[in-house]
């Protein structure tokens, strides 16, 4: 039988489906209205090249905005505030207005400074709210609602937790089963992210936060709102958020897109170097050193080398021999190094000075006085398309990409020790390698570092991709002609979705398609952003800061670590260390406290681990408890042990994530001993190394071998601090020798 306040309840949920009905409504006019300009735009043919060019632009904003009309469609409207004014507002994912009645706000951007009480109105600081309200829903149907009376007397605020916000939706929200994919927190994102969240666009923000204090979360929620607040500035040259590992990419990859935005570009810092992939893999050590400082100059006196002048050269030039002898050699090299321009650039200078070095003494054999300027300017050109006095140069001051001139230097111990004479004879024997190995991430900031002392002439690469986006774009047109649409075509039959389609087929067609700026800037080393997101920030060596201030001159950079989870030995140690190279101390920290993740019995475990790192260090505070107590098992054999172990957690969890954390060196062995395992975070049990496993979190979280993660690297307590806190609800531990003391605190099992 229901109770009155059942029944009351069942009314409200009515009234709030017909507001949430009618804005999926307002939704799906505003879907059909692109639709149709879509459609229109593509049909344009023809034209001028203004006209083209402004029919791309209409195609890529419609297309754009279908994108987010259907990116906002689940959980499009998720809150409500009631103020004691009885103005009332919705909340939602995008902001919608009635157009008949002088665009009335009909749902409030999250994003809009009027939404903001909804995050940070308390008891005791309502801001003029009476209700804040979460609203509930599955798909369309509104299934629920949580309300929280915003009186400092009411029996509600009395006991709601200080500091949090919307606490029932919170709680229900951090005890959901994981998914695989991280999901998004604009329903209930607390005061002390918000604050962050909507900070000035302008200079350097620092969240430091222990783990699972929302971190990531916060980083792309900052994305969503910056890229509203200030579209114009950055949709023009986009937001980059660099992340450390392509699974933490794959695992953050949907939340943007879910807020509606689309145009951001992911990426880690190996992928930063267009057209290279760094697959290659290398020791510990030699990447640590790659990420130092020092190899700035390493790079630049690696092509200093290149720029040889040898005591003697002899040319074969019109049946006789010139000659360039070391001085002529060096006055061409100091001119050439006198226009500061980067070696390829300078390379015309270089080559110009040894023409007129040659032709000097090709006119003085044939005696000045028998020659005019007519053929002098002869013998210049004949000189500089000559075969023998090209290689002279070529090989005097060669052209250089920066693939090339780093795989020919780490091939050679000489160029080495010329390129690198304040290394010691052992680091720079960890740096030769076989020519043709595969580029590793840390090449990349190396790689990124020679293209710019190289510089490059990209014009004709430029001209070419202007060519194929325009082939994209009349093929397509080709596609929609035989289509041939009448204006007005049925939406059910022909979506304009069909039409994007149809234009993204170029794509496929060998072709580029009209791009983002995210996706301009992906191709082009030289793109510089409006704002840089990093993540994990503390793992990023010193070469990498150096590729990503080049990418962002106007240092408008969110900042997102945990110096305590540094795991890489090139990684940060201190925030300051870090920026003030760049940006003195112009930088701002904020910091986050409480975790959202990680259950306050893991965190207990966590935290004894975190005073054997430094016992200065705080663990962010839990907010809740899970009720399982965190176990260890001594078995004989890890890999015999572990299938009944995963079957025992995968039972557990039922639909949940469930990841077993292994040292790097056993990787291998142990995921073969788990039936069915991946690395694909979809699937329902994966075999991650600690590296792999930053970032991301699971329902269950089985660490195997602890004492071989604190061993395997000098920052082996760090990297095992990072692999208790990935659980969201229970954690067991399996080892073989005795555990480690700062394990002491898990129950044997
Ligand atoms: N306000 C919030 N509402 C609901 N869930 C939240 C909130 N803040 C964080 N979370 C959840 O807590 C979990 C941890 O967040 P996140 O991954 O951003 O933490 P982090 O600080 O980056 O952690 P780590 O340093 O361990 O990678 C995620 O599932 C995230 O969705």
């Amino acid at each position: 039988m229901s109770s009155p306040s059942d029944d009351l309840r069942l009314v409200e949920i009515e009234s709030e489906q017909e507001y949430v009905s009618m804005l999926y409504g307002r939704l799906d006019d505003l879907r059909e209205q692109s639709s149709k300009r879509l459609a229109g735009a593509l049909r344009q043919t023809g034209g001028t090249h203004q006209m083209r060019s402004e029919r791309d632009t209409s195609v890529a904003m419609y297309s754009d905005q279908l994108a987010q009309y259907s990116a906002v469609e689940n959980g499009l409207c998720f809150g409500r505030l009631d103020f004691h004014t009885g103005d009332r507002f919705y909340i939602g994912r995008i902001g919608l207005f009635d157009e008949d009645k002088e665009y009335e706000p009909l749902l409030m951007d999250w994003r809009a400074p009027a939404a903001r009480p909804f995050y940070l109105a308390t008891a005791a600081a309502p801001d003029g709210v009476r209700r804040r309200r979460h609203l509930r829903t599955r798909q369309r149907k509104v299934v629920g609602f949580d309300d929280e009376v915003l009186d400092i007397n009411s029996a509600e605020a009395r006991h709601s937790r200080e500091g949090l916000t919307g606490e029932a939706t919170l709680l229900a929200a951090v005890n959901a089963s994981r998914t695989g994919q991280m999901g998004d927190i604009v329903a209930t994102i607390q005061a002390e992210q918000d604050r962050i969240i909507r900070t000035d666009l302008n200079g350097v923000v620092v969240v430091q936060g222990g783990p699972g204090t929302g971190k990531t979360a916060v980083a792309l929620h900052r994305a969503a709102y910056l890229l509203y607040t200030h579209r114009r500035q950055l949709a023009k040259r986009g937001v980059l958020v660099v992340g450390p590992n392509s699974t933490f990419l794959r695992y953050i990859g949907q939340v943007l897109p879910s807020l509606g935005e689309t145009g951001v570009l992911l990426s880690t810092v190996g992928e930063l170097f267009p057209g290279l992939t760094a697959t290659g893999r290398e020791p510990a050590r030699t990447a640590a050193l790659k990420g130092r400082i020092e190899m700035a100059d390493v790079v630049a006196r690696a092509i200093k080398d290149r720029q040889e002048a040898p005591s003697l050269v002899e040319i074969p030039f019109d049946q006789d021999v010139l000659r360039l002898d070391r001085r002529m050699i060096s006055d061409a090299r100091g001119r050439a190094r006198r226009t500061r321009r980067p070696h390829n650039e300078a390379r015309r200078t270089f080559q110009r000075e040894i023409i007129s070095a040659l032709a000097a003494q090709a006119v003085a054999r044939l005696g000045r006085h028998l020659l005019d300027q007519a053929d002098i300017d002869d013998i210049r050109r004949e000189l500089r398309e000559d075969d023998a006095v090209r290689a002279a140069v070529e090989r005097l001051w060669p052209t250089l990409t920066p693939q090339r001139l780093l795989e020919e230097l780490f091939a050679s111990p000489q160029r080495i020790a010329k390129a690198a004479p304040k290394l010691s004879a052992e680091e720079r024997a960890l740096l030769v390698r076989e020519p043709g190995s595969p580029w590793t991430p840390a090449d990349v900031p190396l790689l990124d570092e020679a293209a710019e002392l190289l510089g490059e002439d990209d014009t004709e690469a430029k001209a070419r991709a202007e060519r194929q986006r325009r082939q994209a774009v009349d093929y397509a047109q080709g596609v929609l002609d035989i289509l041939d649409l009448e204006d007005d075509a049925d939406p059910d039959i022909l979506m304009a979705t069909d039409l994007v389609d149809a234009y993204r087929l170029a794509e496929r067609h060998g072709a580029e398609r009209y791009e983002t700026a995210a996706e301009r800037a992906a191709a082009d080393r030289t793109w510089t952003f409006g704002h840089i997101i990093v993540d994990e920030a503390q793992e990023l060596s010193a070469m990498a800061w150096r590729t990503l201030m080049r990418r962002c001159p106007s240092k408008s950079m969110t900042v997102v670590g945990d110096i305590a989870q540094t795991g890489d030995i090139a990684g940060a140690t201190s925030w300051d260390q870090v920026l003030s190279p760049y940006v003195m101390n112009r930088w701002k920290l904020t910091e986050l406290t409480v975790n959202y993740r990680t259950p306050s019995e893991i965190m207990a475990v966590a935290a004894d681990v975190l005073a054997s790192v430094n016992p200065e260090l705080v663990p962010p505070t839990s907010v809740r408890d899970s009720g399982h107590a965190p176990w260890s098992r001594r078995v004989a054999d890890l890999a015999a042990a572990l299938p009944a172990a995963v079957a025992e957690e995968s039972a557990a969890i039922g639909d949940g994530k469930l990841a077993v954390i292994v040292p790097a060196a056993r990787l291998a062995q142990l995921r073969a001993a788990v039936p069915d395992a991946t690395d694909d975070l979809d699937a329902p049990v994966v075999v991650l190394g600690v590296v792999d496993a930053k970032g991301l979190e699971f329902d269950s979280v089985l660490v195997v071998d602890p004492s071989g993660i604190l061993a395997e690297s000098p920052r082996g307590a760090s990297d095992l601090y990072v692999a208790l806190t990935r659980a969201t609800q229970r954690l067991g531990v399996l080892h073989t020798d005795d555990l480690p003391p700062v394990l002491s605190r898990l129950t044997p099992a």
